[in-house]
């Protein structure tokens, strides 16, 4: 599911059945993130999320953070 780019980036895309089922999760995502002050950058169309993880105040690497966020989310949606 999660997939790095390089060293910057934890990528992953989900998909669900509309744009509310989406957006829901956004919801649901941005307040883990606020739990773990950390903060992905979200992108939404109509029924699809992507997420990418970064540690910017690292020099913009994938940090433990990231990977702690990345396993949250995860259980979001099992
Ligand atoms: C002070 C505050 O905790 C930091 O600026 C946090 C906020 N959220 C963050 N989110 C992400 N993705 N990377 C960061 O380096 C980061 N820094």
């Amino acid at each position: 599911m999660w997939s790095q780019e390089g060293d910057k980036w934890l990528y992953a895309s989900f998909r669900f059945s509309d744009f509310s089922e989406a957006f829901a999760f956004v919801t649901r995502v941005a307040m883990l993130a606020e739990r773990h002050q950390h903060h992905p950058t979200i992108k939404n169309t109509y029924n699809n999320v992507e997420l990418w993880l970064s540690t910017h105040d690292a020099g913009h690497i994938v940090t433990a953070k990231d990977t702690l966020l990345a396993e949250a989310i995860t259980k979001l949606i099992n």
